[in-house]
């Protein structure tokens, strides 16, 4: 057996159930990259000259990652998964690693976040193979803000893949939408418009500093706070009656102003100016097979070399306990605060960690 070589961390029980840590929050939302790679260059995330992809031999195979999500399921409480990326659809074993997963954990929730690029060849058979919903990334619905944002003149496949999805079943569908000053943020209400028409719910993120340009300011980012305006030009929002459960994602009921229809919901996700920290549920592994306890971590913890190494599952699952019990409490630091003097942003990118 190989065990991890480091002591048990300071104060954490030597019978830690599950992934816990030192502030009392329990993770069971895995989220797995499947690539650094991607087919867009979205300026909040990507350089335009991309970046220096991993070595094959470097990135989790199939049966690794299956290996892990067995491991996370049956040893430490893990109850959701997420796939992402990178971008999970360039993986040309995708659909074999959603049905390897989907037969060893059958009552899994599984869940992938993609730019939809080629997905509408592909829907079906994820479907198919056992992915229970997707997350589509969409910026805008003009072509030239769309190739503008992502440095890719690719709207149309997009708009391909959603409707794949939708005719697929990959429901409960969600789309992703950043927005950036100047370029779609005036676009707010007509890209939710077109959400509620499809059955589908849109969540604005809020904009945060991990883009490779290192290019994000407090200043320049889109706030919650912005986007409720910008959405209450044609729309009412009433907070949803529902739980958040621990959920990223704000959410609201939408109605069109003075109606009393209830059109849908949208949700926002305000990491940087109402962040939902105390609450987290999540562990990501990076493509490389590192945990990253916050999507903000400066720490990494390896498992990768276990799993190439012989280590039995014991010491694998002891591993990333012990990287789950030092989870900082918020945005990578003891505190709160994005754009606080000691945040220092991390040589990764979203891509690279996997968002
Ligand atoms: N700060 C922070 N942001 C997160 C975290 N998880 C997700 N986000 C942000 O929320 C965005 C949307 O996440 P998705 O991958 O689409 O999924 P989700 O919102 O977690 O999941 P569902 O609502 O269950 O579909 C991500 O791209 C991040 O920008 C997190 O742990 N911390
Ligand atoms: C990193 S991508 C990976 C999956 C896939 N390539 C996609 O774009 O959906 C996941 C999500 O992260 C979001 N994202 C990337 N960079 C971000 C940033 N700097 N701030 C906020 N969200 C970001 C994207 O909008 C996307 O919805
Ligand atoms: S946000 Fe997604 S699609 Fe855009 S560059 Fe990053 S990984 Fe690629
Ligand atoms: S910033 Fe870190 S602690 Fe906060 S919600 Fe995201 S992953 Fe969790």
């Amino acid at each position: 057996m190989v065990l991890s070589s480091a002591p048990i961390p300071l104060g954490m029980p030597a019978r830690a159930e599950g992934l816990m840590d030192r502030f009392g929050r329990r993770a069971t939302d895995l989220r797995i990259s499947l690539t650094d790679k991607c087919n867009l260059r979205c300026s909040y995330c990507m350089p335009a000259e991309g970046l220096d992809w991993l070595r094959k031999s470097q990135v989790m195979t199939a049966v690794e990652i299956q290996r892990l999500v067995r491991i996370g399921v049956a040893d430490l409480g893990i109850r959701e998964l997420r796939l992402t990326g990178g971008e999970p659809l360039v993986r040309a074993d995708l659909v074999e690693i959603i049905a390897g997963l989907r037969a060893e954990n059958p009552e899994l929730p599984i869940s992938m976040t993609s730019n939809a690029v080629g997905l509408s060849r592909r829907a079906a058979a994820l479907k198919a193979a056992g992915l229970s919903r997707i997350n589509i990334s969409l910026d805008s619905l003009h072509a030239e803000t769309f190739a503008q944002l992502t440095r890719r003149p690719f709207l149309d496949q997009v708009l391909e893949g959603i409707e794949a999805a939708l005719s697929a079943g990959l429901t409960p569908l969600k789309v992703n939408a950043v927005l950036m000053r100047g370029v779609n943020d005036a676009e707010a209400p007509g890209l939710l418009g077109w959400c509620l028409e499809r059955g589908i719910e849109l969540r604005f993120i809020e904009q945060m500093p991990l883009d490779a340009d290192h290019g994000w300011t407090r200043e320049g980012m889109v706030t919650a706070a912005e986007v409720r305006s910008l959405l209450s030009e044609q729309f009412e929002l009433s907070t949803d009656p529902g739980d958040r459960d621990g959920a990223p994602a704000e959410r609201f009921e939408v109605r069109r102003i003075g109606s009393a229809e209830l059109l849908g919901t949208v949700g926002i996700i305000a990491s940087v100016t109402e962040p939902f920290c105390a609450d987290c549920r999540r562990t990501r592994i990076t493509a490389e097979g590192k945990v990253m306890s916050c999507l903000f971590s400066r720490e990494e913890v390896d498992l990768l070399d276990l799993l190439r190494s012989g280590a039995d599952d014991e010491a694998i699952a002891e591993r990333w306990k012990q990287a789950m019990w030092a989870k900082p409490k918020a945005h990578g630091m003891d505190h709160v605060g994005l754009d606080s003097a000691d945040y220092v942003q991390s040589d990764r990118s979203m891509s690279a960690i996997g968002g």
